[in-house]
């Protein structure tokens, strides 16, 4: 019998790019002998929904065309189901797919992964109930993710560019405690970002040692420094040769808890709340093609 694969389209992600590939997705899994089953989401709650009915439903695997706001909001249903689940980038930032190593410009090639049926554990950031498969920002980054999230324009990332330009006008860096594993750390900083995997704002490796299955949240800190430096360390992150930067601590943990005050955390490229946030682990929660 042929495997059945419930393939979940937002057609929404990277404006029109899930419409676009989700035929060609469709067409590759076919053309592999796969038995393939289209759920194109109407809205945001969609997505949740029919991956609950996909997991109860008994399918082989589910695949995700979209980005990852749409990687979050599966991710929240798919941890802890046991259902193999892949990946088909389609959005702006990707920065999931990038840090699994999924092709980003080439759907048929994702697609290839689901067929190919190798799968990995992968482990979840966990905030309260909530599932998150990147970095939390809490800092200068989350001001420049809400900036960046309320501009219509430019299209790619080039918004994070400019929305990091806008925000270094008047940037001053901000009082934190951080409490990783239980020791507390006061310190200024220009932000704090925890994560699983290493990227976020479309492949700025913010926190670039971290492994996707160790069970351990990586905690980068960047300490303050000049509007200038912090302007040069925003192309050292897309290369993450800002690692070893006298300013820029790396540390790792099971349990990590920030605080500041007036800064809204933001978590896989959405608002998460208002800081202090506890983020814990749920170790290998995710199955994932690779
Ligand atoms: N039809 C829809 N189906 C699912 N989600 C939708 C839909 N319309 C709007 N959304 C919203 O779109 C958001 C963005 O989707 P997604 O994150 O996949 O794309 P993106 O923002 O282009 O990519 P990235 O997050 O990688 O930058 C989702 O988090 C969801 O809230």
């Amino acid at each position: 019998m042929s495997r059945r694969i419930a393939l979940v389209v937002n057609p929404t992600s990277g404006k029109g790019r899930g419409a676009r590939i989700g035929p060609v997705v469709r067409e590759r899994l076919a053309a592999a002998g796969l038995t393939v089953d289209v759920h194109t989401t109407t809205c945001a709650a969609d997505v949740g929904r029919i991956a609950a009915e996909v997991v109860a439903s008994g399918a082989d695997a589910v695949a995700l065309v979209g980005g990852d706001g749409t990687i979050h909001l599966g991710a929240q249903v798919l941890a802890n189901s046991g259902m193999p689940f892949g990946v088909i980038p389609a959005g702006t930032g990707n920065d999931f797919a990038r840090g699994l190593g999924v092709p980003l410009n080439d759907p048929a090639a994702a697609a290839d992964l689901v067929v190919g049926g190798r799968i990995r554990a992968v482990d979840l950031a966990v905030v309260k109930d909530e599932f998150i498969t990147t970095v939390v920002a809490g800092g200068f980054d989350s001001l420049v993710n809400r900036r960046a999230n309320a501009m219509t324009w430019p299209k790619g990332n080039a918004r994070y560019t400019l929305a990091t330009l806008a925000e270094l006008r008047t940037f001053k860096p901000l009082e934190y405690v951080v409490t990783i594993d239980g020791e507390r750390l006061e310190t200024p900083a220009m932000l704090v970002a925890v994560g699983t995997g290493p990227m976020y704002g479309g492949g700025l490796q913010i926190c670039a040692n971290a492994e996707i299955d160790d069970g351990l949240l990586d905690v980068t800190i960047i300490e303050p420094v000049s509007r200038l430096t912090l302007l040069q360390m925003f192309p050292k992150l897309s290369k993450g040769t800002h690692v070893g930067h006298p300013k820029v601590r790396m540390l790792r943990g099971r349990s990590v808890r920030i605080e500041s005050p007036g800064i809204t955390a933001y978590a896989d490229g959405e608002p998460l709340g208002p800081l202090p946030v506890e983020i814990g682990i749920a170790p290998g929660a995710l199955t994932v093609f690779h």
